[in-house]
């Protein structure tokens, strides 16, 4: 097994040599010098030279720049874009990406990926677009448009763009700003986002050598909060932008708007895929359409540039994932900012809520400075659980991870990213023949273990994969094969089908970079045709209208390649 993953390139010279015993500390040194690191050698280093012997701790995780010798070989000029909302710090970071010879864009959501390689690919700078459901290659392109996740820490830039850098703090996704923050081996480095990210940041990048330049920028156009709430919705009018939390919420939200005729709502959220999303806020920064009225998630708080005139708060309360809990200070900030962007219809912008009783904490919150981050995100690499593993060879992931969360030894800026997901799915995979780096591929998938669907579909994934390799998604994915619970309505049963989608997506993607021949787009778009004809059988809808619903609902449309969508 050991031989077959350091074949695959899955474990490092390096650490294969440790393991057969062939190799000691002064051979690693030798291996400095003759040029060949690599992440783990020098993890290794790390700790033969700071524990003052030769058995190494894999749990010390208080170096983590050192585990990206590719970046730590060249001396980074950094730049940090910061300001408030709508200040132009992301638009000055992309001209120098623009300028550069090569380079890489690395965002928080697909659609800013999506939007950034569209903009360069437009300025006649060719751009990949690389997220973890798409892979569109572009012949020539020496620059990359990714998200975060998908940031490549082993090539050299010239210049690279991380944004709304504050992420660094985020309690899930927190360690792949870390990983990129640390890792991308750009002469330029240009961070963009909340200046609470400044400290933290200085203090990251005192052990990597780097030069490290501040640039404050400020807003662009005013943005006024409102002393009254929206009342009812007769008060919306062309401009407005409604904003709630799940997407169950939305399309109520644009039901009610639309109900006496006055006004039609383009929608945007997380999951759309990335060309619906773009269609809708085409539409609704089109003058001459008549979506005049955008009701969207989130999804809108980071670096979108719409014709919104004014930002409506429906609640501020939101489900996290863990908890439903009030709205930050830097979410509130994110989400405000996106009325009267610089350059839009609307020279100024405001912002209110619909109810009375939320707006004390939206004014308190506008002017308010985001609370200074204290500590990155971190998680451990697969390297080191692999190495821990060969310790206890009877541990399965689950427990590995366990024990690392319990005993990492973490310097003061930083913290481990929650795992609670991660191990869910782990002590699901750890019932089935699965290596752990399948194990470890699996676990970083982006599965929400508390929907009963997803779930489900991870482990039939899994289970049909640990029995018979990697075959056809059309052969994994076979109709009825989730059970939907019978308290599910058709459209939380939808929204898990998307994410089951979203997902096999991603792993057919995983997979296929280890296995190279496959056709998985092919495959992905069988599954999804299939699968829409499966749905709406079941549901008994028969008419066109039905499948047109379903299409624009859901991200089976892009996938499906079936996105000729009728507003009307
Ligand atoms: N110098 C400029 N010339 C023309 N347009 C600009 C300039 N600076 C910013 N803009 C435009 O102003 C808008 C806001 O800029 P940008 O998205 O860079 O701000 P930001 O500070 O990154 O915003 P946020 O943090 O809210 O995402 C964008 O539409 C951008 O294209």
């Amino acid at each position: 097994m050991v031989s077959w993953l350091f074949r695959r390139r899955v474990l490092s010279p390096a650490v294969w040599g440790i393991l057969q015993g062939k190799k000691d500390p002064s051979w690693l040194q030798l291996e400095q010098k003759t040029g060949c690191l690599n992440r783990v050698f020098v993890t290794v280093r790390q700790h033969t030279s700071t524990s003052r012997s030769n058995k190494f701790d894999v749990t010390d995780l208080t170096r983590p720049h050192t585990w990206y010798p590719t970046a730590r070989r060249k001396s980074r000029k950094v730049v940090l874009h910061v300001g408030p909302t709508n200040s132009g710090k992301t638009h000055g970071a992309l001209k120098q990406l623009q300028l550069s010879s090569s380079g890489i864009y690395c965002g928080p959501l697909r659609l800013l990926a999506w939007e950034v390689a569209k903009r360069l690919n437009k300025a006649k700078v060719p751009c990949d677009l690389i997220t973890g459901q798409e892979k569109d290659e572009v012949e020539g392109a020496k620059h990359k448009s990714v998200t975060v996740e998908m940031a490549d820490v082993t090539s050299e830039y010239h210049c690279a763009v991380i944004d709304e850098i504050q992420m660094l703090g985020c309690m899930t996704r927190g360690y792949s700003f870390t990983r990129a923050l640390l890792g991308l081996a750009a002469d330029e480095l240009h961070l963009c986002g909340d200046a609470a990210a400044v400290p933290l940041v200085q203090e990251l990048l005192k052990v990597t050598g780097d030069v490290v330049k501040v640039q404050y920028y400020d807003r662009l156009s005013p943005l006024v909060p409102l002393k009254v709430p929206l009342g009812p919705f007769k008060n919306i009018r062309t401009g407005d932008c409604i904003v709630a939390f799940s997407r169950y919420e939305i399309y109520k939200l644009k039901r009610y708007i639309e109900k006496d005729g006055k006004h039609l709502c383009s929608v945007v959220y997380g999951s759309l895929p990335p060309e619906t999303r773009t269609r809708q806020a085409t539409m609704f920064n089109d003058v001459n359409s008549e979506f005049d009225v955008l009701v969207s998630s989130d999804a809108i708080g980071m670096g979108l540039n719409l014709n919104i005139s004014r930002i409506i708060f429906s609640t501020m309360k939101k489900f996290d994932g863990i908890e439903m809990r009030e709205l930050i200070v830097p979410e509130i900030k994110q989400i405000a900012g996106r009325a009267g962007r610089y350059g839009s219809k609307y020279p100024v912008g405001e912002v209110t809520c619909i109810h009375a009783d939320d707006l004390p904490l939206l004014h308190s919150s506008i002017n308010a400075p985001s609370p200074i981050l204290e500590r990155a995100g971190l998680f451990p690499t697969f390297d080191l659980f692999f190495m821990y593993s060969r310790l206890r060879p009877g541990y399965g992931l689950q427990h590995i991870m366990e024990y690392f969360v319990e005993n990492a030894k973490l310097s003061d800026n930083y913290f481990i990213t929650d795992c609670e997901n991660l191990l869910k799915i782990a002590a699901v995979l750890d019932h089935l023949p699965l290596s752990l780096h399948d194990k470890y591929l699996f676990c970083m998938s982006p599965t929400e273990m508390d929907d009963e669907i997803v779930s489900q579909g991870l482990t039939q994934f899994a289970q049909n994969y640990a029995e018979r390799g990697i075959v056809h998604l059309r052969e994994i994915f076979t109709p009825g094969m989730l059970q939907v619970p019978e308290t599910h309505t058709k459209m939380k049963e939808l929204e898990s089908i998307h994410k089951v989608l979203d997902l096999y997506v991603w792993l057919s993607y995983r997979l296929e970079d280890a296995f190279p021949d496959r056709d998985m787009a092919a495959s992905q778009r069988e599954i999804c045709s299939m699968l829409i004809e499966e749905f709406l059988e079941r549901l008994g809808w028969q008419k066109p209208s039905h499948r047109k619903l379903l299409l624009r609902r859901s991200s089976m449309s892009q996938l499906s390649g079936e996105v000729q969508l009728n507003p009307r």
